[in-house]
């Protein structure tokens, strides 16, 4: 279980998010939405402990800044926005990164079964036939799934995805998160998600929070939050009419060739 309490954080000095506090079971999909800029990647910086805070981060009973980092990783791992800057590094080296915090030495030292695991998420991810390939040359779509295949290899008991379904198709967002959430609701793995995609959050989340200037403005069931008034007053429309008509014009759409 992680518990989030009265948590601040930011950057130089200057806090961003403000008095957040969250609770977030075991095998639950909390999905964290908000408009661009209110906090949400902080939010996931600070829980990863990449960015310094003030407040209490609880996991397993024990506060955040008491992990050593390899045991941290055995705990929480963060999948960014695949924006971010990587290094030339081959499909199957970035992968094997991921058993770094299970492995003794570095890459040398992988075992039999770290590299039994390794293959059997490539499989699983479609992806084994793109092992020998430099990830500088994949597609936004293909590098979005071997970052969670490094993530899936690191098994952490949290998993934190910042738009992890940024860059793909609507069949690759769904087939990756249904992949993703089996594989988390199997092993009971906590997930923290951004999605900005509100029929995903809809579809696939146990909770919802929306986030607003750096501070959380509504927690709850995703039906609950998306119908309440607070969405619709931070984005300034009407999501729920938005949405609606929307699928109107798609039911009143002929079926067939245009
Ligand atoms: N490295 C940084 N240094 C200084 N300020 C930053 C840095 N990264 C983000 N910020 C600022 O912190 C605030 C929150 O940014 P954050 O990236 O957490 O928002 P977000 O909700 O994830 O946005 P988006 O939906 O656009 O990804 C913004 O005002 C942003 O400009």
């Amino acid at each position: 279980m992680l518990e989030i309490k009265n948590l601040n954080s930011g950057y130089d000095g200057v806090d961003v998010i403000h008095d957040i506090n969250l609770r977030v079971e075991n095998g639950e999909f909390l999905c964290i939405l908000g408009p661009n800029g209110c906090g949400k990647s902080t939010l996931l910086k600070s829980i990863a402990r990449i960015l310094a805070y003030r407040g209490n981060i609880i996991v397993d009973k024990r506060e955040l800044s008491s992990f050593n980092r390899k045991s941290l990783a055995k705990k929480i791992a963060l999948m960014g926005q695949s924006s971010e800057i990587y290094f030339p590094y081959s499909v199957y080296d970035t992968v094997s990164l991921g058993r770094y915090a299970h492995t003794e030495g570095f890459l040398k030292s992988l075992s039999v079964e770290d590299k039994d695991i390794i293959a059997d998420i490539l499989v699983r991810l479609g992806i084994f036939g793109e092992k020998d390939r430099m990830i500088n040359e994949l597609s936004g779509g293909q590098l979005q799934r071997v970052f969670l295949a490094r993530t899936l290899a690191q098994n952490p008991d949290i998993i934190l995805l910042d738009e992890p379904t940024n860059h793909l198709d609507l069949k690759h967002q769904v087939e990756l998160l249904q992949y993703l959430l089996r594989w988390a609701k199997d092993n009971n793995k906590t997930v923290i998600g951004v999605l900005h995609d509100l029929n995903l959050v809809h579809y696939y989340g146990d909770n919802a929070a929306i986030m607003h200037n750096g501070r959380l403005v509504s927690y709850g069931r995703p039906k609950q939050v998306l119908n309440g008034e607070t969405l619709n007053a931070i984005y300034d429309m009407d999501i729920r009419k938005f949405m609606l008509e929307s699928l109107e014009n798609w039911r009143n759409t002929p079926t067939g060739e245009a």
